[in-house]
């Protein structure tokens, strides 16, 4: 599973993630807008309560599942308790962190993310205090990805997590 904040990778990070490993790969934002619709419509429509809401239900849905899969989840998911309860049990979470110039670089103005809209740069920084203590709690390690290849940080994901595997679960904790 992989947390953080927009733009720090977790969509593109999980494809080569399940490319790499052979598993089925998810993403928690495209199964909301399969069932949902587009998400800055979903918004505007029925407010961010409302998106949390079903944000939460898809997530549930997912993480209930009996199969192993790689899934990125959007980054705000971390704000809904049972996620983060879901989260902690049974799951490998990765939380991918990435500097602001390069959130912002990779954002493209926050075009799609409406929670961004007015000032991406100040929203970004504030969203990022208010969610990182959630990231760190729900996740095994914290990666940072600026200036770091997909493909690179895939394989260290895929160290961390082998690693951990073959070592006691108390010795799998690895926040640097
Ligand atoms: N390690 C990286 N280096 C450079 N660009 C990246 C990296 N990871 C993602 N990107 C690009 O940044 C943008 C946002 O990535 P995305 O995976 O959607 O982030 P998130 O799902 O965390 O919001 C995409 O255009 C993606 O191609
Ligand atoms: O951080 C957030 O509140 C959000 C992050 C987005 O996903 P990404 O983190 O994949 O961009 C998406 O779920 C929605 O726009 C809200
Ligand atoms: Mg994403």
């Amino acid at each position: 599973m992989l947390v953080g904040p927009m733009g720090s990778g977790k969509s593109t990070v999980g494809l080569v993630l399940g490319r790499r490993l052979g598993l089925q790969r998810l993403d928690a934002d495209d199964l909301f807008v399969a069932q949902h619709g587009v998400i800055s419509d979903y918004f505007s429509r029925n407010g961010e309560p409302a998106f949390r809401q079903a944000e939460e239900e898809v997530i549930g849905e997912v993480l209930s599942r009996a199969e192993p899969c790689v899934l990125s989840l959007g980054g705000g998911a971390v704000l809904s308790a049972q996620t983060r309860d879901r989260l902690r049990h049974g799951s490998h979470v990765v939380y991918l962190t990435v500097a602001e110039d390069a959130a912002l670089a990779r954002l493209n103005g926050g075009l799609g993310r409406p929670v961004l809209a007015g000032d991406p740069g100040r929203t970004w920084r504030r969203i990022l205090a208010e969610r990182h203590a959630l990231y760190r709690e729900v996740s095994q390690w914290t990666v940072d990805t600026t200036g770091r290849s997909t493909e690179d940080l895939a394989t260290h994901i895929i160290r961390l997590v082998r690693q951990a595997e073959s070592t006691t679960p108390t010795t799998g904790a690895v926040h640097p």
